[in-house]
């Protein structure tokens, strides 16, 4: 057993993560006694998700969700309150979601706000969810200003990674999830990196044991922040607390925002984490290999590392709502050496726009 197979997140209540083949059969063991689950699941699994609500016995409530971002939206978080309440949910219930990053983002919210909250499982069945939506209690929606701009800080009870749920996740979706553990490599765990160098296609296999070992590592870096900083609250001068989590993502929420949710999350923090290389360029803070590293990783998986030119006036003003902005203070995290960062604050407006420059096509 790698010693990575049971990851704990230190939360208020500590909690597993479990990576995987067959990790789903601990569920009945973890929600053993409850009176009544509410499964929501994306729909491409509704087969699966039946089959495990089959084994789970007792009062369970089915509830498919629309697909990808289609789940964040406030019209069906109300759907869900709706439904609980038909099927008198109790504090003493429980939520399970199993699905990608939507599904355990809004999965999350429901099990947030239901009575003030409920426990939850997630069951992550993309790469994205299992190296980073489905653990660490970040949940929430879209609206239409922004990306998760409404949510809150709740932490599941319990995290099932089975790798097996690989096995139909299509390429461009497992190919995206990969760029959060590569987030994982530049902020904290470089051999995420070398791993992904060395054999970028095998790395994009669902059952090889490097992608195992990446997913393992990226669910590593994970824990270890959101357990320093549950609620993204102590980053201070150059100390980053989890707000380290965020890196590449301010430019990547705003290209989300602009391609009306089209684009993969995985794929717009990939060329925000370019964006953010960039401007760490011009102030010095990196060396050219550092920074020419996140094209080269990002392009041998075959990922877009370059935006549309004629974006940026957009683009800045979609920033401006970053959840690490303070006041009018746009901030980033930025690399100042490799698996180090600190936060840039209220940077000149000339080198956000040259910084944009030097990656638009
Ligand atoms: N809460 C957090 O800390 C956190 C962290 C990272 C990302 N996110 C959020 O996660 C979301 C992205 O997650 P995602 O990339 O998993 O996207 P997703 O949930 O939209 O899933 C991607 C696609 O894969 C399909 N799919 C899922 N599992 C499958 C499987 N096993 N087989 C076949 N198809 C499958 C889905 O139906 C969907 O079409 C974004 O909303 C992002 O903001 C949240
Ligand atoms: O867990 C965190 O903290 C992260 O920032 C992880 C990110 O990968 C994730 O996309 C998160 O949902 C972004 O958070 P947000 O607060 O910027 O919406
Ligand atoms: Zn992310």
């Amino acid at each position: 057993m790698s010693d990575l197979e049971i990851i704990k997140v230190n939360a208020e209540t500590p909690y597993e993560v479990h990576t995987r083949v067959g990790a789903l059969e601990l569920l009945r063991g973890l929600i053993d006694g409850v009176d009544r689950v509410a499964f929501l699941y994306a729909p491409v699994l509704a087969d699966r998700a039946r089959a495990l609500a089959d084994e789970l016995g007792g009062t369970v409530t089915m509830i498919e969700l629309p697909d990808a971002e289609a789940a964040k939206t406030a019209d069906v978080l109300v759907q869900c309150w709706d439904t609980m309440a038909d099927a008198g949910f109790t504090r003493s219930d429980v939520l399970v979601a199993l699905g990608g990053g939507a599904t355990t983002d809004l999965g999350g919210f429901v099990a947030a706000s239901w009575l003030r909250g409920i426990r939850f499982v997630t069951l992550p069945s993309t790469v994205l969810g299992m190296v980073d939506a489905a653990v660490g209690g970040k949940t929430g929606i879209n609206i239409a200003a922004g990306k998760n701009l409404v949510g809150a800080f709740h932490e599941p009870m319990g995290v099932l990674c089975d790798l097996s749920l690989l096995e139909t996740l299509p390429p461009a979706d497992l190919k995206a999830g990969v760029v959060e553990a590569v987030k994982c490599g530049f902020i904290a765990d470089p051999v995420i990196l070398d791993l992904v160098e060395e054999d970028p296609e095998d790395a994009l296999r669902w059952d090889s044991d490097r992608l195992a070992e990446i997913v393992r590592r990226g669910i590593a870096v994970k824990a270890r922040v959101v357990s320093g900083d549950l609620r993204e609250s102590t980053s201070k001068g150059a100390q980053v607390g989890r707000e380290l989590l965020n890196y590449g993502h301010t430019l990547a929420h705003a290209i989300e925002k602009l391609e009306n949710y089209t684009w993969r999350h995985g794929e717009a923090v990939g060329v925000g984490m370019v964006y953010v290389a960039e401007l760490a360029r011009l102030l010095g803070k990196i060396d050219d290999e550092l920074a020419d590293r996140h094209r080269t990783v990002l392009q041998s998986l075959g990922l877009p590392v370059s935006y549309r030119a004629d974006a940026w006036p957009e683009l800045r003003d979609a920033m401006s709502l970053d959840k690490k902005t303070r006041g009018s203070t746009l901030r980033f995290v930025i690399l100042n050496g490799l698996g180090s960062a600190e936060i840039l604050a209220g940077p000149d407006e000339q080198v956000l726009a040259e910084a944009y420059a030097r990656l638009a096509s």
